[in-house]
């Protein structure tokens, strides 16, 4: 096989796991993982959207164990590698260790942009474990591109061999993210990766500033199957790529069919741009609240859009999905106190 270029993470089995409110199945993962294999797909990350032990009443509950889940991806892929996401205070070491029992063979440890010090423990225990390791900079637009390398820098002295900028509210604009990614390939070493959304319509040229600027880890989401809007389009992408020159080893074809056949009929509605993924771009506010602050708008029937301007006012963070009920419900009293 030629050398590639560009190396595709498929997330659309965990980042696509918040569309569809974490209701995989083991026959939907068999069949996916297996045509993403087919398709030569080099890294699938299969758990529950918000990663290893995600799931609970807070993050919404798995229909089946992602370990369940994990071991169905593992046993049809022949080459490609099973990922796994962990949080470190959502996921442990524990989860970890279960997971490459079972033949995960990537660990991304995932933290807010500020917090990589969080990290510690998980990558250098994914190391000894014999995973290849990702340190995955969360809500990357919170941070100047100086604080981005400091940050990453801590991820590469614990032991990743890749360090990821991660649009997680899909709120950066491709000159910001060719500023992050210039700033990481200047002063580190290993290899630079970047997670993009679409709530702006801009995963895509976000996706190819990246990789301008020197990014060779990519990840793309079939059908754009992730949080609020979704991610950059993987049969698009290696589509665009191609055109450009970019080997990414995909067979081009064989996903569009994936991507036709096998998950459009599993979506329960296709994955666009609606006022509310806009506005978490907008505003910045975590993709993955999405469904959540929709759900608390009903309940104290409010304005969507303004529970998450105001939590993108409160630079609410992942992990304080809890917020979300108290601003709804804040909003809601106001709404209703005399004038
Ligand atoms: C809650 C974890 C989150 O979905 C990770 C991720 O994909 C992101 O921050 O974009
Ligand atoms: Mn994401």
């Amino acid at each position: 096989m030629a050398k590639q270029d560009v190396l595709i993470t498929e997330v659309a089995l965990r980042d696509g796991s918040h569309a569809i409110r974490h209701q995989y199945t083991v026959d939907q993962v068999l069949q996916i993982a297996k045509a993403l294999d087919e398709a030569n797909v080099p890294y699938i990350e299969v758990t529950h959207g918000d990663g290893l032990a995600g799931s609970s009443l807070q993050y919404g509950l798995s229909k089946t164990d992602e370990m369940a889940l994990i071991e169905a991806a593992v046993s049809v892929c022949q080459n490609a590698k099973i990922a796994v996401l962990l949080l470190p205070g959502i996921g442990t070491v524990e989860e970890l260790k279960q997971a490459a029992n079972i033949g995960a063979k990537m660990a991304r440890i995932a933290t807010h942009v500020t917090e990589a010090d969080v990290s510690r423990q998980h990558i250098s225990i994914a190391k000894e474990l014999g995973m290849e390791t990702v340190g995955f900079l969360m809500m990357a637009h919170m941070a100047p591109a100086r604080k981005l390398v400091e940050q990453a820098k801590l991820m590469e002295s614990y032991g990743a061999d890749t360090v990821y900028v991660v649009d997680s509210a899909g709120a950066l604009l491709p000159h910001q993210v060719k500023e992050r990614i210039k700033a990481l390939k200047e002063n580190i070493q290993v290899n630079i990766g970047f997670h993009g959304h679409n709530n702006l319509s801009l995963a895509m040229a976000n996706t190819l500033a990246a990789i301008e600027e020197g990014a060779t880890r990519i990840d793309g989401s079939v059908r754009c199957l992730g949080a609020g809007a979704g991610n950059t389009q993987t049969e698009v992408l290696v589509s665009v790529l191609d055109r450009l020159g970019i080997e990414t080893g995909i067979d081009i074809y064989k996903m569009m069919d994936l991507a036709e056949d096998i998950v459009a009929p599993i979506l329960p509605k296709p994955q666009e741009i609606t006022k509310d993924s806009l506005v978490l771009g907008y505003a910045g506010v975590y993709s993955s609240f999405l469904l959540h602050a929709q759900k608390a708008a009903k309940q104290f029937e409010v304005d969507s859009r303004d529970i998450l301007i105001e939590l993108g006012k409160r630079k609410v963070v992942g992990g304080q999905e809890d917020m979300i009920v108290d601003v709804a419900a804040e909003i809601a009293k106001k709404q209703s106190a005399p004038v």
